[in-house]
């Protein structure tokens, strides 16, 4: 089975207009040196606003950072005010797109049905979905964050090919410890991760499962992220708050060691 390159996505939410976005990346892509881009695939995840300008950055500095949207639109064109459609992000060349992030799903009312029109939105256009999953607190405190994860995963993949899924990434995000300071201990992150990894086997083949890149995000930093990252099912990160300062970023994405 080959390797699987570990992906470290930054997502900025609503931070940064293009000018700071622009010096942003270029911040990050001077921190970063070959060697750093052998370990991980390193991602952004801008505001809408922002990706034409990183769009022409990363083009004309020929960066090896990549990028891709925040959200998607289920439907593909038309009369939905507000919404950007999938082939609006291809058009920005964006590889990646969130799917389901626990914000979304809070402050939008985001359902496992929507996601997963979302997901399939994405896969029309060609951008690979980064599908966020994760429970509360209290599902947590009741020990059925196992359970809830993967019911979201089910509802997320519903009529989603084996062909499409070998390529999705897959971050298990709980939601109590978002933004909160509170990092899951590398073996919260394991546990769902793993148990992630085996019901794609059940839904799809070992193959596939094997070729999935699952992520673990919440208050991930330089100083946590090398006990996450070591742990045989976590494939990278998915960073907020740290991801805004190139240097800590730099950091997460050094998880291994300079
Ligand atoms: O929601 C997250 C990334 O999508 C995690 O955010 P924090 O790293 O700020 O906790």
């Amino acid at each position: 089975m080959a390797k699987r390159l570990p992906l470290i996505a930054g997502n900025w939410k609503m931070n940064n207009n293009h000018l700071e976005a622009i010096a942003l990346v270029q911040k990050l892509a001077f921190g970063l040196n070959d060697k750093d881009y052998d370990n991980a695939e390193v991602v952004v995840l801008p505001p809408f606003t922002d990706l034409r300008s990183v769009q022409t950055l990363v083009d004309g500095d020929r960066l090896k950072i990549g990028y891709g949207a925040q959200d998607v639109s289920a439907h593909d064109k038309g009369a939905y005010t507000g919404e950007i459609s999938g082939s609006m992000l291809a058009k920005l060349d964006c590889s990646y797109v969130l799917a389901g992030h626990s914000e979304r799903r809070e402050y939008h009312n985001e359902d496992d049905a929507l996601v997963n029109a979302k997901v399939k939105a994405a896969y029309r256009h060609g951008i690979v979905p980064i599908l966020c999953v994760g429970e509360g607190l209290e599902v947590r405190k009741a020990g059925r964050q196992v359970e809830h994860v993967l019911a979201q995963l089910d509802g997320a993949l519903k009529e989603v090919t084996a062909e499409q899924a070998e390529r999705i990434v897959v971050a298990y995000e709980p939601v109590w410890a978002i933004g909160t300071g509170e990092v899951a201990t590398p073996e919260d992150a394991q546990e769902v991760c793993s148990a992630i990894r085996v019901r794609l086997a059940e839904l799809y083949s070992p193959e596939v499962a094997g070729a999935v890149r699952v992520l673990y995000g919440g208050s991930v930093k330089g100083d946590n992220a090398p006990g996450i990252m070591a742990k045989e099912d976590v494939d990278g990160a998915l960073v907020g708050g740290a991801c805004l300062k190139a240097d800590e970023f730099v950091k997460v994405i050094r998880f291994g060691g300079e």
